[in-house]
């Protein structure tokens, strides 16, 4: 398979404190990988890392050979590299189809004007982005909530409309994090089952979570990071039964890897 995201020599350091030390792994094609790791790891700092958000003290990240570290975190998205976007960043007012309908306007900034001015242009862009939206929010089992304005969704739903609005932006691959926080078992599962959904059609995703059982159900492979550094590297049998890791998770308040 090949490699759609490279890490490499990954270092930050805030101060005296190096967050991140010398991290490397890559992400294949069409994969799930998970960062795991005990509280203060430096998992939330890699992610920003990964998707500009942070610059890097040392060290690259790559898309598709390409080098993106550096870059504006707007202009990381748009070569591929798609943060899911907080709820702050849903339209509260609006409804749940037209917030996606928005995001597609998003990728061009010239036709938003168009969408509010309801311009001819931005009709014809509207019927296609319409489309897209339709299949985005099908595919996410949204499409009874399209219609629904989006203050009103529970929080799971919200959930799965902030990754509704990443996909609306055509990434290569998708950063999710913390997917499962905050849910409920039923939650959480309907999540699993979507993030496996949207990988069936080809999308590569990285995501960083707390929750054991749910990643060691849905990742293909998993990096483990302890005081910033990576630990291990393997699939959740290997990873589950890796003494370093055992040994980083039993001397932290986080719960058990979920052996
Ligand atoms: N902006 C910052 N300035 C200074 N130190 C920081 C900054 N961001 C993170 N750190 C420190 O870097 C280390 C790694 O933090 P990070 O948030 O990346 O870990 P984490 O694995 O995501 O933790 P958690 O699971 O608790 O969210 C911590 O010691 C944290 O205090």
């Amino acid at each position: 398979m090949a490699e759609m995201l490279e890490v490499s020599g990954l270092t930050k350091r805030f101060g005296g404190l190096v967050a991140v030390n010398n991290v490397s792994f890559s992400v294949r094609e069409k994969e799930i990988l998970s960062v795991i790791g005990p509280n203060g790891a430096g998992k939330s700092t890699l992610f920003k890392l990964i998707s500009s958000f942070l610059k890097p003290t040392t060290g690259e990240v790559r898309l598709k050979g390409e080098r993106i570290s550096g870059l504006a975190p707007h202009i990381a998205a748009r070569r591929g590299v798609v943060r899911t976007f907080q709820e702050t960043t849903i339209f509260k007012n609006m409804s749940v189809r037209d917030n996606v309908i928005i995001a597609h306007h998003l990728r061009s900034k010239a036709s938003l004007f168009g969408f509010f001015l309801g311009t001819g242009a931005a009709r014809a862009d509207e019927a296609a982005f319409g489309t897209s939206a339709d299949e985005i929010l099908a595919l996410l089992g949204l499409s009874p909530l399209a219609g629904e304005t989006a203050r009103n969704l529970p929080h799971g739903h919200l959930r799965a409309l902030g990754i509704a609005i990443g996909l609306a932006t055509n990434p290569s691959i998708l950063l999710l994090d913390e997917p499962f926080a905050g849910m409920n078992h039923d939650e959480t599962m309907r999540m699993v089952e979507m993030v496996r959904r949207l990988r069936e059609r080809g999308l590569t995703i990285l995501l960083v979570e707390h929750d054991m059982p749910a990643v060691m159900k849905i990742s293909d492979r998993l990096v483990v990071l302890n005081f910033g550094q990576k630990i291990a590297e393997g699939t959740p049998s290997e990873i589950q039964a890796n003494e370093k890791v055992i040994e980083a998770y039993l001397g932290s308040e986080d719960e058990a890897i979920g052996l």
